[in-house]
């Protein structure tokens, strides 16, 4: 599975403890992430992790390419609720993406223990079906 990592600056300890955490499972997987959330993952676990552009400068809008084109499966992305962000308008429109193609997407630590033990669980299997088939565009 194709797996999105980011989080706001107040949120990177908190997911680079939790992908330290569970680096076996996050090892099976292809990683991909924002530019500094990236780098903070790969030095803490070496975990291989593909990286975007910083998200303000447009490293969510590179990931939202992605789900559009149906090749992102599943997105944890802590969220800082709690400080502006220069590119709010990026976040809403990565969460809103989410939405569109029903990609899982983990906004906090409870949820991503959900998100992260399905997985392992075999319960996004579904995406495999949804890539072969395409979705909604017929994007496969
Ligand atoms: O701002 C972000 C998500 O909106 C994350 O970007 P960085 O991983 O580069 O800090």
């Amino acid at each position: 599975m194709n797996i999105a990592l980011i989080a706001h600056d107040q949120k990177k300890n908190d997911l680079v403890q939790f992908v330290t955490a569970y680096k076996d499972i996050f090892a099976k997987h292809a990683l991909f992430a924002t530019g500094t959330t990236g780098s903070r993952i790969n030095e803490a676990t070496g975990l291989d992790v593909t990286r975007f552009k910083s998200g303000p400068l447009g490293g969510d809008q590179e990931i939202g390419a992605l789900i559009a084109k149906n090749q992102m499966d599943a997105i944890f992305f802590f969220r800082d609720p709690l400080t502006a962000q220069p590119h709010e308008p990026d976040v809403t429109a990565l969460v809103r993406l989410c939405d569109v193609y029903s990609i899982p997407l983990a906004t906090n630590m409870g949820t991503a223990e959900l998100l992260i033990r399905g997985l392992e669980m075999g319960l996004l299997e579904w995406r495999n079906v949804v890539k072969e088939n395409g979705d909604v565009n017929g994007e496969k």
